[in-house]
């Protein structure tokens, strides 16, 4: 990132730096947990089938988990593993004392239904938040385990915006696991949300109404620099591996990085933005959990 103008620089969210502290910061906060006599928490993640895209993000979940003091359990299940398998191994980790929160990494194989499997997860291991328990919690504006890639993003916002009220947030992308938990957050912090999505009229419109611009629609370089209000906040959590000209491969977002930084007041990068902090949150979330379990926090119900 060095290579940009000081004055352009200064409107990246450096993601990767916010997210080493925030893991270094949960990893004093384990090792006090576990001095205060608690269990060391532990996190389960269940990869099916053999993505190799999938398995360098499960990889790196377990370094980082190791990295904040955690114990990580893997599971890896064939392409062919059947649901009832599938939700065999859920009802063994949901029993497991030392497992506290339970990740099963998605895209899942044709033959297993997602929401089955991910409302399988007990709702107080829920470390996605994905499950119809926390999904329902974070709707009402109840404390619950929120969803670790809008939680991100809004930990970036707030490195940003230290009071949202009365902002004009726009979301592309209306997904469970990324765009409406996002609206939901941003109607949290007073914002008042647009959520655009693949019938939408004119996006291009809407987007540059926004203060705030969340892209999560996986096409890569959909955005372009005349979407974005100048002065904007935009956070891209689109990540697409594309091939250069030389042969090799490299990561993009779902804005126009090039277009979009001259015009935008804050924005993400990709790498380095979005997608450091996911994990980050997953981590969060692993000791939130086990400390709702140890009974240390008010989420009792959770
Ligand atoms: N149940 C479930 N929960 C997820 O949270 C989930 C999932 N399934 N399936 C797959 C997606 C993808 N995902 C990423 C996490 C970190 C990076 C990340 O750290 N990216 C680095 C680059 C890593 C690289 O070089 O490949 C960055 O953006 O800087 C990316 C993507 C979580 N996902």
């Amino acid at each position: 990132m060095s290579t940009f103008p000081p004055e352009l620089a200064g409107k990246l969210i450096d993601g990767k730096g916010i997210a080493r502290s925030l893991t270094d910061r949960i990893g004093r906060e384990v090792s006090s947990f576990i001095e205060q006599g608690n269990a060391v928490p532990g996190l389960a993640v269940v990869l099916v089938g053999n993505d190799p895209a999938s398995e360098v993000y499960v990889k790196n979940k377990a370094i980082q988990t190791h990295r904040a003091g955690m114990r990580s359990f893997m599971h890896m299940l064939p392409q062919s593993t059947k649901q009832e398998e599938l939700l065999e191994l859920l009802a063994q980790l949901n029993a497991n004392p030392q497992i506290h929160g339970i990740l099963v990494q998605l895209p899942l194989p044709p033959q297993i239904d997602p929401v089955v499997v991910t409302n399988a997860i007990a709702p107080h291991k829920d470390v996605d938040g994905l499950g119809e328990v926390n999904a329902g919690r974070l709707s009402l504006g109840i404390d619950g385990l929120v969803p670790c890639t809008p939680l991100g993003c809004l930990m970036l916002l707030q490195s940003v915006h230290k009071d949202m009220t009365g902002k004009h947030a726009v979301v592309i992308g209306a997904s469970s696991l990324v765009g409406k938990p996002m609206a939901q957050l941003l109607l949290k912090q007073n914002c008042t949300v647009s959520v655009a999505h693949i019938h939408t009229r004119d996006t291009r419109a809407l987007a540059r109404e926004a203060d705030i611009l969340v892209v999560a629609t996986g096409k890569h370089g959909l955005v372009r620099g005349d979407w974005i209000k100048p002065g904007a906040t935009v956070i891209d959590v689109g990540i697409t591996r594309v091939p250069t000209p030389e042969g090799r491969t490299r990561l993009v977002g779902d804005v126009a990085f090039e277009e979009a930084l001259p015009i935008a007041g804050h924005i993400t990068p990709v790498p380095g933005g979005v997608g450091p902090m996911t994990i980050a949150c997953l981590l969060h979330n692993t000791l939130q959990a086990a400390r709702v379990t140890q009974g240390q926090s008010k989420g009792e119900a959770l």
